[in-house]
């Protein structure tokens, strides 16, 4: 994360382009890791930061904070930030939250309850705002995924013949559930990918839109959209959908920023991120057209056994300019 340079460009930007948010203020950085963010609001003139970490990666930071002469302003503290009581309201709330997807891992839950319990009315948050993203892609490795698929179901096929051959037990019982769990992991989970820009075929659509300062954790548990997507190449295949995010650094309504800052993780040929985008792969893929137009119905919750984890409901209506429906899916997919 240290060496991503979207990131780490977008953050430092963020705060010494706008630096008359954090000149004498009181800063909280939710998750502080190694200190980062929390000495660079101090390095831009807060008065004090709490840079709060639920690990033990609060000693490299006290360490960090200590190797630049800011252990006066920074105060490190171990444990998580809903347990953690601070002495006083917050000016800002820095942190760096975003999971895949955004929402995978879901740490903003603890961004939010930082923000109920310590930013002061007049506050901002850091970033401010946050987009979720969806648009139709081309790919090559929805073909790989199913020959993968393929090729175990055979392996399989083999070791329950051997097996009633050898040692006279029929597996076969076992067939469909073991499918089922293939299928999961070779063609229903999202797989992480940086995608070239051209391999997007589709104008882009937003699923969500977040405003930090004021939204709430039950807004988010679910994320439900239809949207539609235009098909902007001459003639190709629509493999699946790639899912990225943006957050933005601008400040509040009544304190913007002086410089309003973007770090997006959408397909670049320069500027990947270490969170890629998500690529949900549909098979087989569908020819489509410029012009063609695609209503996609988009629903992603919290998977039940593990609330980091998230399910995605995706469908999708392909439909010709002359009004023809040309295919119609709906698929569920793991991001894991
Ligand atoms: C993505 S890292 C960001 C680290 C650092 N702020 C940076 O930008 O390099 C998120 C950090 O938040 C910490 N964290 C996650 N949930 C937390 C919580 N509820 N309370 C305190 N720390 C938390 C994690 O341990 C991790 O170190």
């Amino acid at each position: 994360m240290l060496s991503d340079r979207v990131r780490m460009d977008a953050y430092y930007n963020s705060i010494f382009r706008n630096k008359s948010h954090f000149l004498d203020k009181v800063v909280l950085d939710v998750g502080t890791g190694s200190g980062i963010l929390a000495i660079w609001s101090a390095q831009a003139g807060a008065k004090k930061v709490y840079a709060v970490e639920a690990t033990k990666m609060t000693d490299h930071a006290r360490e960090l904070v200590r190797a630049n002469n800011l252990e006066g302003i920074v105060e490190v503290i171990e444990g998580s930030i809903e347990d953690v009581i601070l002495p006083e309201k917050v000016d800002v709330i820095i942190s760096e939250w975003m999971g895949y997807f955004l929402l995978r891992e879901s740490m903003f839950d603890s961004v939010i309850c930082a923000r109920d319990r310590w930013l002061k009315p007049t506050g901002v948050m850091y970033p401010s705002h946050a987009r979720m993203w969806l648009a139709p892609i081309r790919s090559g490795l929805g073909d790989h995924k199913m020959s993968d698929y393929e090729g175990s179901m055979d392996d399989w096929q083999y070791f329950v013949k051997n097996t009633k051959n050898h040692y006279g037990v029929d597996m076969s019982i076992l067939t469909k559930p073991f499918s089922e769990e293939q299928k999961k992991y070779y063609l229903q989970t999202s797989l992480w990918n940086n995608l070239h820009p051209n391999q997007v075929i589709g104008t882009p659509a937003v699923v969500k839109e977040i405003d930090c300062l004021t939204v709430t954790v039950e807004e988010i548990l679910v994320v439900t959209a239809n949207v539609s997507s235009s098909i902007i190449k001459e003639e190709t295949r629509l493999c699946g959908f790639s899912g990225w995010f943006d957050v933005h650094f601008r400040g509040s309504k009544e304190n913007p920023a002086e410089e309003e800052i973007e770090l997006t993780t959408e397909p670049s040929e320069e500027n990947g991120t270490h969170w890629g985008q998500q690529v949900f792969l549909i098979h087989p893929p569908t020819h489509v057209c410029s012009g063609d137009d695609l209503n996609i119905n988009f629903a992603m919750s919290r998977s039940k056994e593990n609330h980091r984890l998230m399910e995605v409901d995706l469908g999708c209506e392909v439909k010709q300019s002359s009004g023809k429906l040309l295919q119609s899916f709906k698929h569920k997919f793991f991001i894991e």
